[in-house]
């Protein structure tokens, strides 16, 4: 079983992320990580911060000499921001006087609508906003990237698995259906300003962040995620939590602002007859296959042998710069909502967390289905298993 937790505030000192859990061999650097990191620190339309914050990646557990020992890894992504933020968010109390004053010059009480401001001062009891979106905040995300990078490079390893992903839709801008990127494609994706595999589609999407930018206002999307090379058998039909389409819905459902989750055609499934809803299959001189991929990889919560498809939809950015109605929580009055800097849209960041949150799924299934303490273990019984099936 994969277990992992983070930890760390959005202007605290550094984030920390462990994963247990996964077998000794895995190759896996530092600089392996920042370069995920960089990744998800890309995209148009994200806000002041990401060019400033340099995610400085020291990895503190658990590989020695760029490979896994077989123990938690564990990680620490350092906030390079933080000598600005030291009192306002030192762990050890400060004076009293000059939280204060600060609290008079930036009072955070007029919750923005859409963020977990309002119900998470309620909920704690605070009458600031600083102490909920210090959590809140898709700072933590970048915690899960580096996570992610670890899981990735096990899948890859021990079972020839790529994760990749794409941007399909941004605020209404829709790219075509067929534009559907393999493993080779990642680069092309990634050069993307809004990481849209479809270049024409790609460049209306910067244009409805412009405008959006300029009236403003803010965006969510559609990621997908696609992983290749999958065998057939992860996840089991056999009980609701040993479902693989449920556990990678609770996983993407867990990111900041995502709101809808489907598998392949999903939605769009619901809508047809079942003659055109399903994958017919075919006895091929390949082996048994499907003749369409609607389901998305996935079929009695069990991937197929086809690759996965899955997509995750996020809410626009909830601070939104022309300031939505609220409340000040310490007068009851009406007010505007609190507007710092912020993100247009962070629909391409949320494409790389989304990866890292279906490679950490998938490491735990594939661990859970052909275990392994060291990576060629996993490798030679996934070997084994393929080898053995009888229909196939
Ligand atoms: C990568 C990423 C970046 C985000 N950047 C911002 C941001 O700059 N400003 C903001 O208000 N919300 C941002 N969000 C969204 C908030 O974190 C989200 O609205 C908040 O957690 C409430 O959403 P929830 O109801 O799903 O938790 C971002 C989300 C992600 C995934
Ligand atoms: C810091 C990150 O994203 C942040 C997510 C976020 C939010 O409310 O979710 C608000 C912004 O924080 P700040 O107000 O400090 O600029 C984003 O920059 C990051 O992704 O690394």
């Amino acid at each position: 079983m994969l277990r992992w937790l983070t930890a760390g505030e959005s202007h605290g000192p550094a984030l920390t992320a462990i994963v247990e859990g996964l077998p000794a061999g895995v190759r896996v650097t530092s600089a392996d990580i920042a370069e995920e990191l960089r990744r998800r620190r890309l995209g148009h339309g994200r806000g002041a911060r990401m060019k400033f914050e340099q995610d400085e990646v020291t990895i503190v557990g658990g590989v020695r000499h760029g490979t896994t020992l077989g123990g938690p890894v564990a990680i620490e992504v350092g906030n390079t921001e933080w000598p600005k933020w030291e009192t306002v968010m030192s762990a050890d109390p400060v004076d009293a006087a000059v939280l204060e004053a600060q609290a008079r010059n930036a009072p955070l009480s007029q919750p923005r609508p859409g963020h977990a401001d309002l119900v998470g001062m309620q909920k704690y009891g605070f009458d600031d906003a600083r102490p909920v979106l210090e959590r809140a905040s898709a700072r933590e995300t970048a915690a899960r990237v580096a996570l992610g990078t670890v899981a990735k490079a096990f899948l890859k390893q021990a079972l020839g698995v790529d994760v990749l992903s794409h941007v399909v839709a941004l605020g209404e801008v829709e790219a075509p259906a067929d534009a559907l990127p393999e493993p080779g494609d990642l680069a092309l994706v990634d050069e993307s300003p809004v990481r849209c595999f479809d270049a024409e589609t790609s460049e209306r999407m910067v244009a409805h962040v412009d405008e959006m930018k300029r009236a403003g206002d803010t965006l969510g999307g559609v990621v997908e995620v696609l992983a290749y090379g999958l065998p057939p058998g992860l996840g089991s039909h056999v009980h609701w939590d040993r479902r693989l389409d449920a556990r990678l819905a609770g996983a993407l459902m867990g990111v900041q602002a995502i709101k809808g989750v489907e598998l392949g055609d999903g939605f769009t499934t619901a809508r047809r007859p079942g003659s055109r809803a399903h994958d017919e299959i075919d006895a091929t001189p390949d082996g048994i296959r499907r003749r369409t991929n609607r389901a998305g990889g996935v079929e009695g919560g069990m991937t197929t042998g086809e690759p996965l498809r899955v997509r995750a939809a996020m809410k626009p950015i909830s601070t939104v710069p022309r300031r939505l109605d609220t409340i000040d929580v310490r007068t009851g009055e009406p007010a505007k909502a609190i507007n710092q800097r912020s993100d247009v849209t962070a629909v391409p960041a949320a494409g790389v967390v989304a990866e890292a949150m279906v490679a950490l799924v998938l490491a735990d299934a594939a661990l859970e289905k052909f275990g392994g303490d060291s990576a060629e273990e996993t490798a030679r019984n996934l070997r084994g298993y393929l080898s053995s099936l009888t229909i196939k």
